[in-house]
């Protein structure tokens, strides 16, 4: 969904379309004041049906800094020459795209609207796309000095002082920003912001729509400061219901009736004041379809520029800086500028790994009026379509980025360096194959498509979590944007959306687990972990993996009787190596928790001869710890508890067919039938997918037990 409303019109034909930008549209929303209202900028509402003034006056980087005069054209014909010549490949960037249906009329709103694109702007290719190195330290002065904001120009007020609020002409000037603290924060001490969390995960829960409330679904999330608790309905062998709890802790659970400013103040607004440090940083909102993502993330855009502007234009007054927006959306692997037209754009990396998009506009801007249009120029344009949880659901990734940029030399003569970014991505839903049967083609496919995105993005965060020093990041176009976000000098504020329905458990507990795996990250590497998070989010799983059900081996203390050769060869042992798992918790069957020890069977480090050797193990140890009669008793309990678990499916099962063929005779309307056998569905999905996971185990279990018959017979047993 569009960041700012739903002001696009719909294409009747079919699903897919993008929003369109129609200012009648705009205005007519912004009347009823109802976007504004959301985020809190209620004042900036215009009571007038004229068009809204064209773009070009943006004063587009590159311009000459006068607003895009001739001079600003022949640089940017030679800058645009210039990147075509070294980027070996012009006609890459004129290739047709793939675009999403455009429907006749947003064709004829451009030609008779906006009008296309100067063939010699200035953003047309934008060199500073490449600019996403930062800006190497420049003494900033008045830094976190607060007194210039409480000390406005002699003879004028605070409000009155705010050069951004722009003289609209229309409305007349606009109301006096309300001020939300922004600039107290900047009164405290740097090391306060450098003290922002390097990753916050911040839950919200969305209130139940009219959709779940009609089909009595139940509100299965209950929060507590923050912590959450889902209450999962199962059912029992015998069809009894009884309830599950997941437990969760984040950074902040934010519930159902909080508000979005206050959203915006615990999430973006500690983070707007490190941008101005050098600092990359990036909010995203992630969730299933319909779960408040685009309610979310519409407002924060303009919220944060509204504090950036006010930064820039009291505590860093006259230090050079310029605030710079782009807009360009994610679709079907694609990038497309939402400002321009839907251009088509090229993503590159440079040699310091730094992700470049070219050909993306960026307007320099310098009041919060022209910041609100852009804003919903590109989500006019931005790709939405219709799924089974959301009938305005975004199709694509949606990506705003505002841009800190500073004159290096003091002047403008130069062009302005990056000092800082703040990213907004408003995702695209995820769906399971299951939500999509009855979508048409484009949507199965666009889903696929988002859903291999947003798979990327979790294997990235994967390898991050387990220190990998290769992440893939390329992936996908969506990680590779999102590169930023994780390594460097960066802070990324992850926005979990949940629904509340029983009717999305199976969603919601997808979404906290993923957000639950992003904390992680924030806390290090693995032995930094959040033992309490762990512990509580365990409780989701009562399967104890194989490896820890092996007997305990001996102590890794050899005993002297060393049978691996002499102590040298032992020196080539790689400490790092050593990955013995700190203690873990394991949550029992009978609902305690228990705390295991890896054994440390585990430390298999080197080779000798092709052969397997375990560290710090005599031949005396494993003979006495894994004797043939232990590991075939072992084996024979797997095996027991597979083949009484396949008993008790099959019995299920026999119950399930016996009352299905009992409902069958007896289908008469009111019987609920289908409701029925789609809990009976769910039974046997639940049972085969136990079956499956049994299974798993034996056959791990079986090539452990391969590995050590191998040990045992390389070892003279
Ligand atoms: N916290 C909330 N309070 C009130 N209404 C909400 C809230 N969150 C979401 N909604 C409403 O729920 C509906 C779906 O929300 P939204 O469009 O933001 O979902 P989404 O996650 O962006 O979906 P998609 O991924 O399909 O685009 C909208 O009508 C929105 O107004």
């Amino acid at each position: 969904m569009n960041l700012m409303g739903r002001q696009g019109q719909r294409s009747t034909a079919g699903h897919h379309h993008q929003r369109q930008y129609s200012s009648d549209n705009f205005l007519e929303a912004s009347s009823n004041g109802r976007w504004l209202q959301s985020t809190g900028l209620q004042h900036l509402h215009t009571s007038t049906s004229s068009s809204i003034p064209p773009l070009p006056d943006y004063n587009l980087y590159g311009g000459g800094g006068g607003g895009g005069g001739g001079g600003g054209g022949a640089q940017a014909l030679r800058m645009y020459r210039n990147a075509q010549r070294s980027f070996n490949g012009g006609s890459e960037f004129v290739s047709e795209p793939t675009t999403p249906p455009v429907d006749s009329r947003q064709s004829s709103q451009r030609k008779s609207g906006e009008g296309s694109p100067s063939e010699f702007s200035p953003g047309l290719l934008d060199l500073h796309s490449f600019d996403t190195e930062l800006l190497t330290e420049l003494p900033v002065h008045g830094m976190y000095d607060g007194s210039s904001l409480f000390n406005p120009v002699r003879g004028r007020s605070f409000d009155d002082s705010d050069p951004y609020i722009s003289n609209n002409k229309q409305t007349g000037r606009a109301p006096a920003l309300p001020d939300n603290g922004i600039l107290k924060n900047f009164t405290a001490d740097k090391d306060k912001a450098s003290s922002v969390a390097k990753i916050k995960v911040v839950v919200r829960k969305r209130p139940m729509n009219k959709k779940e409330l009609a089909k009595n679904e139940e509100d299965i999330i209950e929060t507590l400061s923050n912590s959450l608790t889902v209450h999962e309905t199962k059912l029992k062998v015998d069809l009894t219901e009884y309830v599950e709890k997941h437990e969760f802790m984040f950074d902040a659970v934010l519930n159902e009736e909080v508000s979005n400013d206050e959203v915006y103040r615990e999430t973006v607004e500690p983070i707007v004041p490190i941008i101005f440090q050098r600092t990359k940083a990036t909010c995203f909102a992630y969730g299933q379809t319909g779960s408040g993502k685009t309610y979310t993330m519409q407002p924060l855009p303009l919220k944060a520029s509204r504090d950036i502007l006010r930064l820039m234009h009291h505590t860093y007054r006259n230090q050079g800086f310029h605030l710079f927006v782009s807009f360009f959306e994610i679709y079907g692997g694609k990038l497309f500028d939402l400002l321009s037209d839907r251009k088509k754009l090229c993503m590159r990396e440079d040699g310091k790994q730094q992700v470049c998009i070219v050909g993306l506009q960026e307007y320099k801007v310098s009041d919060l009026e022209m910041i609100k249009e852009l804003i919903e120029k590109g989500n006019a344009t931005r790709s939405i379509g219709t799924t089974g949880a959301n009938e305005e659901s975004s199709r694509s990734h949606a990506i705003l980025q505002l841009a800190i940029k500073r004159s290096v030399d003091g002047s403008d003569t130069k062009p302005p360096r990056l000092v800082g970014k703040l990213s907004f991505i408003d995702l695209a839903g995820s769906e399971r194959g299951a939500d999509t049967t009855d979508n048409d083609k484009q949507t199965r496919l666009e889903g696929a498509e988002i859903n291999k995105s947003l798979l990327a993005l979790k294997e990235c965060i994967r390898a991050l979590d387990n220190d990998k020093s290769h992440i893939p990041f390329r992936g996908s176009k969506l990680t590779e944007v999102l590169r930023d976000s994780f390594v460097g000098n960066s802070r990324t504020v992850m926005i979990s959306c949940v629904s509340p329905s029983s009717g999305s458990c199976e969603h919601t507990l997808n979404t906290l687990r993923y957000a639950d795996r992003v904390k992680s990250l924030s806390k290090g590497n693995n032995s930094k972990k959040d033992i309490l998070s762990s512990t509580i989010n365990l409780k989701e799983s009562n399967t104890l993996p194989l490896s820890f059900a092996l007997p305990t081996a001996s102590t890794p203390e050899d005993d002297g009787t060393d049978a691996w050769g002499d102590p040298d060869e032992r020196d080539e042992f790689d400490a790092s190596e050593d990955s013995s798992e700190p203690e873990k918790p394991i949550w029992k069957e009978n609902g305690k928790l228990e705390r295991y020890s890896q054994p440390p069977i585990e430390h298999k480090v080197h080779k000798l001869n092709g052969q397997p050797k375990w560290r710090g193990q005599s031949k005396s140890d494993l003979k006495n710890s894994h004797s043939d009669d232990d590991l075939n008793a072992l084996l024979q309990e797997e095996e027991d508890l597979v083949n009484a678990h396949r008993k008790q499916v099959e019995e299920t099962m026999n119950i399930v067919r016996e009352e299905m063929n009992l409902l069958v005779e007896a289908d008469q309307p009111g019987n609920q039938l289908d409701d029925y056998i789609t809990k009976l569905n769910a039974i046997l999905s639940q049972k085969a997918a136990g079956i499956l996971q049994l299974q798993n185990r034996l056959a791990h279990f079986q090539r452990r037990l391969k590995e050590y018959n191998v040990l045992l017979s390389s070892s003279g047993y």
